[in-house]
């Protein structure tokens, strides 16, 4: 995997990410898709759109259908038919997220599976066995997740661990490597000190990428952006800087400001499904009763296929209906609005006005989108 930086605009930059099976432009924005799929939309919809990349759950494809029938199938690729980059996570958020009965050990994680109870134990290597099995493009180290709040030495004390998880996962990795790529993972709560040390330990490893893990978890906002302000110039220049599980676009504008370059986050789908759609105007509730007998298109700055072809009107009977085009119609557009943002954002940043974008969204973003 190759790291080319084509622009700087202030601690802001444009990046190539080029791996075996395309090009990644970044500031990127990487659609996550759980169980192999983007919810509601085919992988040709997630192209077509404009991602040039997309997430899947190691967690859940663990869990079901299992990794070695991923591999026998021909691997994640083949199995979800999306044949750009895959990124995967190790898993370790979702077992602190959504299994039961975990158990930390120096060794790793014990938990039960959500989906039938069944107990399994995950260690830095079998993370990143998995994680080849599926043959995924970038994967991530097992981690420990730290929650919100943390007292200082519990997370002092997990920071050793994930240090630790983090060598053994690389170790591993350097044992079976093809060519795929490992990122590493910043912890250390909202402690600016710890991170500092976080990312001493973890680049004294070497990764191809770092990620700022451990934050979106329920700290308070200016916690989240103290730390991605200190710590991400610490992060090595030179590689890609991922902040997981971030995607309200405010926070992205000050993570990029500060030298992020990929995000993930499941608000545009999740929200879409919701019936909440992000429009140039703001943000809209499509089921609100306003929007009854309204037949003006979603977004009249919008030229996706929804907010071409279909009137708020429609868009709510179909979301009062619960019907499956629902879902589908308001997903297009939001991961189209997404992707259009990011790609003026790149655009800005090539120009060198940054600031002035940022500034003109976060007047969007504040006064429609609160
Ligand atoms: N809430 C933020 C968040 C999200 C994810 C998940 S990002 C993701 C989700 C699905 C697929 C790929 C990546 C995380 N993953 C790890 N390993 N560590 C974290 O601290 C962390 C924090
Ligand atoms: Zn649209």
């Amino acid at each position: 995997m190759r790291f080319k930086i084509l622009r700087k605009d202030g601690f802001a930059r444009n990046a190539l990410i080029e791996t075996k099976r395309g090009v990644i432009h970044t500031p990127a924005f990487m659609p996550v898709g759980t169980n192999g799929t983007v919810k509601a939309m085919t992988p040709e919809e997630i192209r077509e759109i404009g991602y040039e990349i997309i997430l899947s759950n190691t967690y859940h494809l663990y869990l079901r259908p299992g990794h070695e029938t991923v591999k026998k199938l021909g691997g994640i690729h083949k199995f979800i038919n999306w044949h750009g980059p895959i990124l995967t996570d190790s898993g370790g958020f979702q077992i602190y997220s959504l299994a039961s009965l975990r158990k930390i050990t120096s060794q790793g994680v014990e938990f039960r599976s959500h989906i039938d109870g069944s107990l399994h134990f995950i260690t830095p290597e079998k993370a990143i066995e998995i994680q080849l099995a599926l043959g995924s493009d970038i994967m991530m180290v097992l981690d420990e997740c730290v929650p919100y709040p943390a007292e200082k030495e519990y997370v002092e004390k997990s920071l050793k661990l994930t240090a630790d998880w983090a060598k053994r996962s690389k170790d591993y990795f350097e044992k079976h490597r093809n060519d795929q790529a490992v990122f590493g993972i910043i912890q250390g709560g909202i402690y600016d000190e710890l991170r500092q040390k976080a990312v001493e330990e973890i680049v004294k490893t070497g990764f191809d990428g770092y990620a700022l893990g451990g934050l979106s978890v329920g700290e308070p906002k200016e916690d989240m952006y103290r730390v991605i302000k200190n710590i991400a110039p610490l992060m090595p220049e030179e590689k890609p800087r991922y902040l997981m599980g971030v995607g309200d676009l405010m926070d992205v504008l000050h993570a990029v400001e500060h030298g992020i370059d990929m995000f993930d986050c499941v608000i545009p789908t999740r929200n879409a499904r919701n019936g909440t759609l992000f429009t140039s105007q703001g943000r809209i509730s499509i089921k609100r009763s306003e929007f009854k007998e309204d037949n003006s298109p979603l977004d009249p700055d919008c030229d996706c296929y929804t907010c071409r072809n279909y009137t708020k009107a429609f868009l709510r009977h179909l979301y009062m209906c619960r019907e499956i085009l629902s879902m589908r119609l308001n997903t297009i557009h939001n991961l189209y609005f997404y992707c259009r943002f990011f790609e003026k954002m790149r655009q800005a940043i090539a120009d060198g006005r940054f600031q002035d974008f940022k500034k003109e969204w976060m007047h969007v973003l504040e006064k429609n989108f609160s």
